[in-house]
Parts: structure tokens; sequence; C-alpha cells
């Protein structure tokens, strides 16, 4: 295991939303309170929960942090020692991470997610889950029998097929564009689009270097950390299920979060309830797939595990020994999203042609980073590369049309 336990560069400053014009800015000024009153608008909560929810709404764009009272969930007291430094600050003013972790649990407590009673339990973004996975229907069909196809091949070829494992990665990069705390599952059906014309918007393709480290062994275990559930999740899914039955695998951990947050990110019961929606369909390559999966659920090659460190405001460089002594079991972990990207360069201004091995020295296994660009965070872009997407997309940083394919193995 690398014996660095903090990335081995000074740590510039944080995104905080009161950075004009910024993206960060937008999100906690107008994209939060939009999503704190969807959830009045798509759930049936009582009038005190709603009053409290338009509350956090309207305090989020000049309003301080309000107090978290006890809700009995497994971190509350966690809860108080992250809130310390940053009591009666403005949501403006405090790391824009923190800021936007915390405004999903205060979602919870309000809704009294964890209390005894009529709302325990109820995932108040679970509207937008479900018509996440109906809108993308076509496009699950498509990818289903695209992977029995690429089974088919590897099985006859008697070895893993690495291009294939590749279009995968590229699924599995590109169905993080759809996360609901953006876009709405009807907005736009983003999960429609043509791998081939989306080659050229990767910054980063380390996808042959993966396919050649996992090529080295056959008794991988491979670790998600998982982002979205919908359409992201069952892209994650398929690309676990070839791992799985292609040999490039024999085990698959995939860590999910404990409870409902960034609207869209998946937990152990979505994982379950995708699997359901899939059975109840007719198509006969998705009934096939869903067979593999129950199957590699049951035998414990698909393994199914959440922690709250996945919830908490904290940088990746701050999860507990327990767990980073769980992930130096694995050979390659995969981090999926914006969100945990973001967490892993610890959300700060790095310039964007630091070295990102540089930053992300801290984990103690070979990392692979697929995301979309969604937020003004990145590192390990070429100079040149930069200034060509300043022309062609100024908006490049944020609006989901690109994304990397970032691995860093130390050779731990
Ligand atoms: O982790 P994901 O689902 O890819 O993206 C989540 C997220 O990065 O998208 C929004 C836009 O930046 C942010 O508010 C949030 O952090």
């Amino acid at each position: 295991m690398n014996n660095f336990q903090l990335p081995n560069l000074p740590l510039p400053s944080p995104l905080v939303g009161s950075e004009i014009g910024s993206f960060t800015e937008f999100t906690v000024t107008q994209r939060m309170p939009n999503i704190a009153r969807r959830v009045i608008k798509e759930n049936k909560f009582t009038t005190e929960i709603n009053q409290n929810l338009e509350k956090l709404a309207a305090e989020l764009p000049n309003g301080y942090l309000q107090p978290l009272k006890n809700d009995t969930g497994a971190d509350f007291h966690d809860w108080e020692k992250y809130l310390e430094p940053y009591k009666n600050q403005r949501w403006v003013d405090v790391p824009w991470f923190f800021a936007e972790t915390y405004f999903y649990r205060l979602i919870l407590n309000i809704t009294n997610y964890f209390q005894h009673g009529e709302w325990q339990g109820v995932d108040p973004f679970l509207l937008q889950k479900e018509q996440g996975l109906e809108a993308a229907i076509d496009a699950i069909i498509s990818l289903c029998t695209q992977v029995q196809q690429w089974l088919n091949e590897s099985k006859k070829a008697g070895k893993p097929s690495k291009s294939s494992l590749i279009a995968l990665l590229y699924f599995a990069l590109w169905g993080n564009r759809v996360d609901l705390s953006l876009w709405s599952a009807f907005e736009d059906n983003r999960s429609n689009f043509d791998i081939q014309t989306q080659l050229n918007n990767i910054l980063v393709d380390d996808s042959f270097a993966v396919s050649k480290l996992l090529a080295k062994s056959e008794n991988n275990r491979i670790d998600f950390v998982v982002d979205n559930a919908g359409f992201e999740l069952i892209c994650d899914l398929c690309l676990v299920d070839f791992l799985l039955g292609s040999g490039f695998a024999n085990q698959v951990y995939l860590h999910l979060k404990p409870h409902p947050t960034f609207v869209s990110d998946a937990m152990i019961k979505d994982v379950y309830a995708t699997k359901d929606f899939l059975a109840a369909g007719s198509h006969p390559d998705v009934k096939s797939f869903v067979q593999r999966l129950s199957k590699n659920l049951d035998s414990g090659k698909l393994i199914l595990t959440e922690d709250y460190c996945w919830t908490s405001p904290l940088p990746f460089w701050q999860i507990p020994q327990s767990l980073k002594d769980e992930l130096a079991k694995s050979n390659l972990i995969v981090v999926k999203g914006d969100a945990n990207y973001r967490r892993l360069l610890g959300d700060v201004y790095w310039d964007y042609t630091t070295n990102f091995a540089d930053i992300v020295a801290y984990l103690p296994a070979p990392m692979l980073a697929l995301r979309t660009l969604k937020s003004e965070v990145a590192a390990g872009l070429k100079a040149e590369v930069l200034e060509e997407l300043a022309i062609l997309d100024p908006q490049w940083l944020t609006n989901g049309q690109w994304g990397v394919i970032q691995l860093v193995d130390l050779g731990i």
C-alpha cells in the first residue's frame, strides 16, 4: 500500500458558492433550491415538512447553514463533527462539496427519513429514479443485446475480448451523463447517443491500459464506487456482467450509498428495483441479462455493500482505514461520476494540467475514474487540449458533453 495518506501536493482552495458567475454559484443558489422544491412537488409530505423544505430552499442563496436535529440516523454524530467548523456560516461561503452533501442529508432530516413513522425510509427522489428507467428502455434493450453478443464472442474465442471491455467502459462513462440532479428523466433522453460519435469527446482515454491491467490476471477483484441509479446503473451492471462472464474478474463489489442523496445516487434497494424492472420486460436478451445478474448475486460473485463514508462530505483521502484496508484487496477501484471525482480531488481548484496521479496517490489499489464533466474541477488534462476546448466549447467543464477515463496505477 502506498505510504501517501494525502495528495502529495499542496492543496489549492476549495470551490465555494460565493464564486460569482461560477457553476458552483449557480448550483448552490439556483439548482439546489429547485431540487428542494421538486421534492415538495413529487411527494405527498405534510404541510410542516413542505414548509421546512421551502425554508431550506429559500435560505440557500444568502442564508446560513441550519443545524441538524437528532433524527437517529446512524451518521448523526459524525455530522455533528463535520458541521463544527462551518457552524453559523452561509451556504455560499462553505466548501461546495460540504454544502451539497449536507443539503441532501438535511432533506432527509426534514422529511423524517430516519425516524420511526409514516415517512421512515421514503426515498424523496424515487419518482425521478423510476422515470429515469422507463425513459431509457430502448437503450437498455440494445445494450443487453450487445453484451450477450460480446459474451458469446469471448466464449467462442476462449479469452475475454479487450475491445468489448473498452466499449463497455465507454457505455459506463456516457451512462454518467444521465444524472438526475442535472437533468430530469424526461428533459432530454440522454441515454440515446451513439458511442462512436462520443469518442471525440473523451479528453483522457486510458481504456486500453485498463484492458491490459485486467488481462494480467484471471482472479481480479474489481470494486465499483457507484454513482447514479437508472440508465447509468444499468450500464455499470452490463460492464460488471461482462467482466464476470468473460473472465476479466472473478468477483465484483458495488459500493453503494446507505441513504438517498444527490437525487439519483444508487442504493442497494435501487439495484434490486432495477433488476425487478428489467425482469418485468419480455426481451430475451434482457431476460438472460437478469438471469446472469441474479446468479452473480446469489453466488457471491457480485457483492452489494454500503457505507456511510460514501455519503460523508470528506475527501476520498479521509476515508476510514477499515475501508481503505478493504479496498486494498482490489485489483482495480472504478470510481464513477462527477461528484465522486470531485471527492477524489477534494473539490479544490487544481490547475487542470496537474498530474492526476500526484493528486490521487493515496488510494491503496489501481484506480480508474469514469466521469463526465459536470463541475469546475479537473486534473490530468493537456495544455493544448485546454486551448482547443476554450474555443470549441466554453461550457466544457459543466455541460456533461465531455468525459475522462483516467487510470492511476502506481504499481502498488
Ligand atoms: O456524480 P454525478 O451524478 O455524475 O454528478 C453530480 C454532480 O456533480 O452534478 C451536479 C452538477 O455539477 C453537481 O451538483 C453534483 O455534484
